[in-house]
């Protein structure tokens, strides 16, 4: 068993992949195997985060997930810990191998009570042994009644295998779970599945640990995982440090911010978002910056683009950029000018990452669309970073129906277009076609403030310009950006400029 950390890549894997795995681990197996292992891991790990505990309560469902808890409850009564079951099932549908931990658990003598314990404190300890793999609907009824028994108290919760009414497979919970009290913990057996690190699986599941159970996963030859967490190995940007002593700053590759508009019609500026690109891209160690401000249609840059915040930043007309040698940045601050300027981009540029307004561009026509996907047939390298509602526009769904299938949606935009595709959010997903998707196991809710998406697509553009493949140089990104914000020290506030500031090459 282990404590998963950012620094753990992990093949993850589907609800029915897993299935298969057990049912291949209990042919060459004892009958009943797994279901002991699966309990003892999680009576050990019951004890070393609660060695204090008055109160260890168990609430164990109708199926195999409620008979792990049995079988947990039983090793922490026979090392005096005098755990109390609350048992949800009814006894001629149970599964074999839950039938059998109910039985060991009864003969054992451990308490069992239908009301949940009152009083709980913060010594104390919860077992969520309600719903794992096999949950089909959301928990109602008295299950319910107990979560909200469970969450509401100040004790900590171990939640077994999958966090009740959490889809083990996307993260979506249909009632997500209140703020958390006390901590959480999650031990997840046989196989880590994908839900439980993006969307609202992050919340639901705490810190979230993993047991093999002596039977590593094993797919089919050629069968690729569900999804990664966290970057694959993969080939490394050079570090600044590497830089040869006969190199000057035109041989670290240029990146261009296009966007930023500010339009006098309608009296709007958005020139920060093109600023803080800008400075991201600077910061990781790009070779020279531009900012290419777009104004209402062929308009001049208006004055106030004249005093560029940070010094090393160099303003271009639209008209002087070199687009077949730079990487661009575009859409940040975008703004409607994008539109115009948009098909030459995506002709021209060898490295783009499109963001924000130039998302939104694109969703509204599928002419550009085509133009993305032909420049994958060129060889031209192509990232997206859509949030949510800017994923949703591009599948002409809602925000709401991209949340509930994250990996879903990131895998389906980088098919049709022929791209990387970086859907932001809790748990970033980035996706390429022909692989698994990767889950970005950094960053937290600091970065839910303005601008700080800007920053990433600068980073982005920062790696592509250094030469990094679009896959490596968006994951690598997406981990360096939200690891930044889990570093930063807590009674800092967390401001997009800032973190563009900290970056490093
Ligand atoms: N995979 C492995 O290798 C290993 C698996 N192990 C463990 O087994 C777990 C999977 O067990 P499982 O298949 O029995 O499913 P589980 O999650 O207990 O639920 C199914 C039951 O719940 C019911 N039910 C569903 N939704 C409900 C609702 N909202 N409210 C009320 N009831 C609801 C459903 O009934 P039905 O839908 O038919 O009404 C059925 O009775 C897995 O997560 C892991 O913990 C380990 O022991 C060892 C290795
Ligand atoms: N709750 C959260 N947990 C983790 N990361 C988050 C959270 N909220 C926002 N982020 C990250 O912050 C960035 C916000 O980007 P975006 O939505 O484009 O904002 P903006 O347009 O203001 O730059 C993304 O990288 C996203 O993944
Ligand atoms: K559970």
């Amino acid at each position: 068993m282990f404590r998963i950390t950012r620094q753990t890549p992990l093949p993850l894997h589907s609800v029915a992949a897993t299935r298969r795995m057990e049912h291949a681990a209990m042919q060459v197996l004892a009958a009943h195997t797994l279901m002991q292992r699966a309990g003892l891991a999680a009576a050990r790990l019951a004890l070393a985060l609660a060695p204090h505990a008055r109160v260890i309560w168990l609430a164990c469902g109708p199926g195999n997930n409620g008979g792990d808890g049995l079988e947990a409850a039983m090793h922490l009564h026979a090392w005096g810990m005098r755990p109390v079951v609350s048992w949800l099932g009814e006894e001629e549908r149970l599964p074999p191998d839950a039938r059998c931990s109910l039985q060991r658990a009864r003969a054992a003598g451990v308490l069992f009570t239908d009301e949940p314990p009152a009083g709980l404190s913060a010594q104390d300890l919860c077992v969520d042994a309600l719903l794992g793999i096999g949950a089909t609907r959301p928990p109602e009824g008295r299950m319910a009644g107990w979560l909200a028994h469970m969450h509401a108290s100040a004790a900590r919760v171990l939640a077994l295998d999958v966090p009740t009414g959490l889809n083990a497979d996307t993260g979506h919970m249909a009632q997500p779970l209140p703020a958390p009290r006390a901590e959480r913990h999650t031990l997840t057996l046989l196989t880590a599945k994908p839900g439980l690190f993006t969307a609202h699986g992050r919340d639901a599941c705490g810190t979230v640990w993993f047991d093999d159970l002596g039977a590593p996963a094993a797919l089919p030859a050629g069968e690729p995982p569900a999804a990664w967490l966290g970057a694959q190995p993969a080939a490394p940007v050079p570090p600044a440090a590497c830089r040869p002593h006969a190199s000057h700053k035109g041989c670290f590759g240029d990146v261009a911010v296009i966007g930023g508009e500010c339009s006098a019609a309608r009296g709007t500026a958005m020139t920060g978002a093109a600023w803080l690109a800008a400075s991201a891209a600077l910061h990781a160690g790009a070779g020279r910056v531009y900012v290419c401000p777009l104004a209402d249609a062929g308009e001049p840059a208006p004055a106030a683009w004249a005093a560029l915040p940070e010094p090393e930043l160099m303003l271009r007309r639209f008209s002087a950029l070199e687009l077949r040698a730079i990487t661009a940045v575009c859409g940040c601050g975008g703004g409607q000018a994008v539109q115009a300027v948009l098909p030459a981009v995506l002709r021209a540029c060898p490295r783009l990452v499109l963001d924000a307004d130039a998302i939104n561009a694109l969703a509204a026509s599928t002419a550009l669309q085509a133009a993305v996907r032909q420049r994958s047939a060129e060889g031209h390298a192509t990232v997206l970073t859509p949030h949510p509602l800017e994923a949703a526009r591009l599948l002409g769904s809602s925000a709401s129906a991209v949340q509930q299938d994250r990996l879903a949606a990131a895998r389906t935009l980088a098919a049709r277009l022929d791209a990387v595709v970086v859907l932001k959010g809790s748990g970033t997903v980035i996706a390429a076609p022909g692989q698994p998707p990767c889950i970005n196991p950094t960053g937290n809710a600091r970065l839910a403030t303005p601008g700080t998406g800007d920053v990433l697509a600068g980073l982005i553009g920062a790696r592509l310009a250094a030469g990094a493949h679009p896959w490596p140089a968006a994951c690598q990104a997406a981990w360096q950006h939200g690891a930044l914000a889990d570093d930063w020290p807590a009674l800092q506030s967390l401001t997009a400029g800032e973190l563009a500031r900290r970056l490093r090459p």
